[in-house]
């Protein structure tokens, strides 16, 4: 998608029932961190089941200007494999132009990390959406370890120039929001970094940098205390080998069609090869609290991660109070949850929500119009959001919800138009091929009705 085009609305009708198997493509956050671990490792890494969606790309992009090789190739059994010739430990080659990541902030922020300790200068741009989200969580602590930030936009947003500095300095940083891009950033500035970097995590977030630089082989220790706050300690300038890795569905994802078939009244879907990480299964359990009918089948080990198939089918659902500690393991679920707390019997409560502020829009904010503008009873807190939700959506529906850029925005109000009385648009479906571009081909599979600018009926 190029920043210039113009937007693509879509109005999404209501659903008789949705029937079918998917498979979702893969998970976002691991398909970045092959492409960035593959790309810094010595010698190949291959990787199936990598999601194809623009910020991953943008992420495989700036490795390549780091100096990998990263090649779509066919696999064994017809599907895409991706062949990573890393440039090996310690060797990114500085770039010659600014890395543009898109609308990606994680791309974005674990790629500050991976480069800003070498002795090098990189500038990192993205569009409107990322340009306005807080890069200073990253920035401060590359500055304890020495960066100079040369350039940074008010606010040290982007566009932002680093210059490593000739030795990095090891730090322990104690993370101050909930946030895996955080951690990540500094476990990463810390492979470049002689000696101990040490990250505490009060909070525990997706844990997948820490499982995936262990599997190419970094030298890095977990310890968590009776309290549950993790010390995360990483040994510089070791040595990172190349790997094959598979990567499950995304559960993110997973929530769109989750969602929509627990609304939509027959419906029985199920989603295969699901990613049940437990820092990434809050949805999951929240809407089983509410009387989803999700049945978790042939629940299995993959390529070091838990991975399910998902049994959906349509139900009743009952408002819950959300507690605020399963935030992070959900964070990029509330605005679908948000969704189906409208049809849900009673109210539902959401708090412990500041990180969703600063997400590609302020997503309570967005969360809050939209369900405004489709007939939704709801109060949006600071940091909270409580929905009084209408049983088989009557009167609901009838709005066009602007996605501000947004991506989950876009998708969660498309999945209320199939359940609600009556059709519900939204202003732009473009952002959706960040992270899922076969969402609308695979939701009609299913038997959605959804219609774009293109197939308007
Ligand atoms: O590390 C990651 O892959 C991600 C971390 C989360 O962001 P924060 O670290 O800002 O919470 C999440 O919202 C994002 O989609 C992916
Ligand atoms: C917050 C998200 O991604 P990122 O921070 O990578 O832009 C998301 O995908 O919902």
């Amino acid at each position: 998608m190029s920043h210039d085009q113009p937007p693509r609305p879509a109005t999404a009708h209501r659903a008789h029932s949705l029937k079918g198997h998917v498979r979702l493509p893969g998970d976002k956050s691991i398909s970045h961190r092959s492409m960035m671990f593959g790309g810094l490792a010595s010698g190949q890494t291959r990787v199936t089941g990598l999601l194809e969606g623009e910020d991953v790309l943008r992420t495989a992009d700036a490795m390549r200007a780091f100096g990998a090789r990263i090649e779509r190739t066919v696999g064994d059994d017809g599907g895409a494999e991706w062949v990573i010739d890393g440039v090996g430990n310690g060797a990114l080659l500085e770039p010659k132009e600014p890395l543009d990541f898109g609308n990606a902030g994680t791309g974005a922020r674990l790629v500050m990390g991976l480069a800003g300790t070498y002795d090098m200068e990189t500038t990192f741009t993205g569009d409107a959406s990322l340009s306005k989200r807080p890069m200073g969580r990253v920035l401060d602590p590359l500055r304890l370890m020495g960066v100079q930030v040369l350039q940074a936009s008010p606010g040290d947003r982007m566009p932002i120039t680093l210059r490593g500095p000739r030795f990095a300095a090891p730090i322990t940083y104690r993370v101050p929001m909930a946030s895996a891009q955080v951690k990540s950033a500094v476990l990463l500035a810390g492979l470049n970094t002689a000696g101990v970097t040490t990250v505490i995590e009060p909070v525990m977030t997706r844990d997948h940098t820490e499982k995936m630089l262990v599997g190419f082989g970094a030298r890095l220790d977990v310890e968590t205390d009776a309290t549950g706050v993790r010390t995360i300690r990483i040994e510089g300038q070791g040595n990172l080998s190349g790997q094959r890795i598979a990567v499950p569905g995304d559960p993110s994802s997973a929530g769109f069609p989750l969602v929509a078939a627990l609304l939509v009244p027959g419906s029985e879907v199920v989603i295969e090869n699901v990613l049940m990480n437990p820092t990434r299964t809050g949805l999951i359990l929240t809407l089983q609290e509410m009387g989803g009918d999700i049945e978790v089948l042939n629940p299995r080990q993959a390529g070091g991660e838990d991975v399910a198939d998902l049994r959906v089918r349509g139900s009743h659902l009952r408002g819950v109070v959300v507690p605020p500690e399963r935030a992070p393991s959900m964070i990029d679920e509330y605005p679908v949850l948000a969704v189906a707390a409208s049809f849900a019997e009673g109210e539902t409560v959401m708090d412990g929500l500041d990180e969703l502020r600063v997400k590609e829009s302020d997503r309570l904010a967005a969360v809050a119009r939209g369900l405004e503008a489709n007939g939704v009873d709801c109060t949006e807190g600071e940091a909270s959001l409580t929905v009084r939700g209408r049983p088989g959506g009557k009167g609901l529906g009838g709005g066009t919800v602007a996605t501000h850029l947004d991506h989950r925005i876009a998708m969660s109000f498309l999945v209320m138009g199939l359940a609600a009385e009556k059709a519900v648009s939204v202003d732009d479906t473009l952002m959706i091929a960040t992270s899922f571009p076969e969402f609308m081909g695979l939701m009609a599979d299913l038997g959605a009705e959804i219609s774009d600018v293109e197939t308007a009926r």
